[in-house]
């Protein structure tokens, strides 16, 4: 559940609907220990942003579980996931300064898309106009804060919801700015929009493909030294292209769940991906969820769990399941 609604998301659910509850947190072990099983380094916790300002329910749900909030209670999922032996990546939308102090605690990194600069896209009949915690300004203070902060932050841009290319070409430069001025932004997702069935985009197309990859290029043009992701489910029939426009980063690809933001696309193989990279004259590895010229913005103790699984260059080490 989620106090914004943008009209994109089919990932959001009024109560009552059969998909809306907030995950116990003994099944959120669960997944954890099944994810250790799988040799999952990465646990990536996505929620909607502060169900429990619009729904007492939730407050309630939480309350009764412990919790202040949404960021408390992922505070405690996260600490879970450290004990199984994961490393957390949080984005629950626009956190407060305190709830990012908290939660900068048990994450490597945190994560929250700009989605786009332009404010446009709140404006009446876009896609944002009923999403108070889009309007860039708010994203754009959360991720200063994030900045001051010293927390290593994933941020991106949703490309293809309406945007025009002036407006996504601002959108890559305003995340460029960021970075010159805090240092922080450890990585950066370019999304193609996908309409999902029953949302109130879910009859406009997709972003399109040549466009999509343009952006893709601005972006590596625009910042020759970014961790750049394109998530492997949304384009599966591109790899070569991003990779040829300059991506290096592939993001998470989950053996036990599914990507609840875009439930019909399947997670690749990772023979495929690993196959496709090599064939462009990449070598696929594995990485944490901080990349290793951030860790040093992450808190000891956190740093520490990491240390018996890397290898020299901060990666995680071939040999560690072996
Ligand atoms: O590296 C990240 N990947 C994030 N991803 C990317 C993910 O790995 C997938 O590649 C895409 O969601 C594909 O739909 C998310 C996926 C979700 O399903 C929901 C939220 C996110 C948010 C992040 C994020 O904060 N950081
Ligand atoms: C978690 C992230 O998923 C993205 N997101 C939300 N809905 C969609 C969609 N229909 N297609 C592609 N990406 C989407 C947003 O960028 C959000 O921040
Ligand atoms: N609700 C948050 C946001 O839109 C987290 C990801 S969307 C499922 O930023
Ligand atoms: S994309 Fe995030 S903020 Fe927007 S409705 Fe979905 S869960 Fe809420």
């Amino acid at each position: 559940m989620c106090r914004d609604t943008c009209s994109y998301c089919t990932y959001r659910a009024e109560p009552g609907d059969a998909k809306a509850s907030m995950m116990p947190v003994s099944r959120v072990r669960e997944l954890l220990q099944m994810a250790k099983r799988y040799r999952c380094v990465e646990a990536l916790f996505v929620t909607g942003e502060r169900p429990e300002e619009r729904y007492p329910q939730v407050r309630s749900w939480l309350l009764r579980e412990g919790f202040s909030g949404t960021a408390e209670y992922l505070a405690c999922c996260s600490q879970l996931a450290l004990d199984e032996g994961l490393f957390p990546h949080t984005n629950a939308g626009n956190l407060h300064a305190d709830e990012l102090h908290l939660l900068k605690g048990t994450n490597v990194s945190l994560g929250l898309m700009l989605e786009s600069s332009s404010a446009r896209l709140a404006e009446r009949g876009m896609p944002h106009h009923q999403a108070p915690s889009k309007v860039p300004a708010a994203r754009l203070e959360v991720l200063e804060n994030a900045g001051r902060l010293r927390i290593p932050m994933t941020t991106g841009i949703l490309v293809g919801i309406g945007e025009t290319s002036e407006e996504m070409i601002d959108s890559i430069l305003a995340m460029r700015s960021l970075h010159e001025r805090y240092g922080h932004i450890q990585e950066i997702i370019l999304q193609n929009f996908q309409p999902e069935p029953g949302t109130a985009m879910g009859r406009r197309p997709g972003a399109q493909a040549a466009y999509f990859t343009r952006a893709v290029a601005l972006a590596r043009i625009a910042m020759p030294d970014m961790n750049i992701q394109v998530p492997p489910n949304l384009s599966p029939d591109s790899y070569q292209d991003f990779l040829l426009a300059g991506i290096n980063d592939w993001g998470g690809i989950s053996p036990i769940t599914p990507d609840f933001v875009n439930p019909e696309f399947p997670w690749p193989q990772l023979a495929r991906v690993d196959g496709l990279s090599r064939a462009a004259g990449f070598e696929l590895k594995c990485r944490f969820p901080v990349y290793p010229e951030f860790a040093q913005m992450v808190p000891q103790d956190l740093r520490e769990r990491m240390l018996p699984m890397q290898d020299d260059c901060g990666l995680v080490r071939e040999d560690y399941w072996r």
